[in-house]
């Protein structure tokens, strides 16, 4: 059977409220955290979780990253991203204080999924750029929506948060999402070789301040 190249993406799902379905302690090699699910406005779990440090609820200017899902950089460490590196230093920034949030959300690939952001590797490996390669596969640059992280955040009951990001459409979901955005920080990965044209397209490309 030929293999098709043009299968559409299962859109992510439009989250607009959650609330806490479980919650559980996770003592890990960066120091003691929280992890929590949750279920949304219809009941059905999520696969995005919490990892949390502290005492939230209530608390402003809580330390907070969105991270979005890479199988490839986050688990199996691959240099051709930045993303293990950022969740890396979220992980230890958060750590080193005394409350703070990751979200970690299920839009691998900028919310293509895994097996077609192996095919922009592919596409990539011919001379394409990031941005390129999701445009010539019929897809967006960049189909994630945060709507989602604003009503985790409401659910753990923020007062407001500091986000650490280079990426101001995070900062522009969460308020359109109703979470209040004291501030940004920037989150700067040491480039690597293997990863400077992918930073490069990402701050001349996909505006990201880097
Ligand atoms: N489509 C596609 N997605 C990629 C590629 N490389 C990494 N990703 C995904 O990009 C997402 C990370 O997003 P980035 O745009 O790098 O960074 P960001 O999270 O938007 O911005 P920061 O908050 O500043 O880190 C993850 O979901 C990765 O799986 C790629 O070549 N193509
Ligand atoms: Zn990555």
């Amino acid at each position: 059977m030929p293999v098709p190249n043009n299968l559409q993406v299962r859109p992510l799902r439009v989250v607009r409220g959650a609330q806490v379905f479980a919650r559980a302690r996770l003592p890990s090699r960066h120091g003691e955290f929280e992890i929590v699910s949750f279920i949304d406005d219809v009941g059905r779990t999520l696969d995005d979780v919490a990892i949390v440090r502290g005492d939230v609820a209530g608390r402003a200017e809580v330390p907070t990253r969105i991270h979005s899902e890479c199988l490839t950089g986050d688990v199996f460490g691959s240099f051709r991203c930045d993303c293990r590196d950022q969740l890396e230093l979220a992980l230890q920034r958060i750590a080193g204080g005394d409350a703070g949030i990751i979200l970690y959300l299920r839009q691998e690939g900028r919310g293509i999924g895994i097996a077609q952001k192996i095919r922009a590797y592919h596409l990539q490996e011919q001379g394409l750029d990031t941005v390129e390669a999701n445009l010539h596969m019929g897809f967006d640059d960049d189909l994630r929506d945060y709507s989602v992280a604003a009503a985790m955040l409401r659910a753990l009951g923020v007062g407001s948060v500091v986000l650490h990001t280079n990426n101001m459409s995070k900062v522009a979901g969460l308020q359109q999402g109703g979470v209040a955005v004291a501030r940004r920080e920037p989150l700067i990965a040491e480039a690597r070789e293997q990863n400077r044209r992918y930073l490069a397209t990402k701050r001349d490309k996909s505006g990201h301040l880097l």
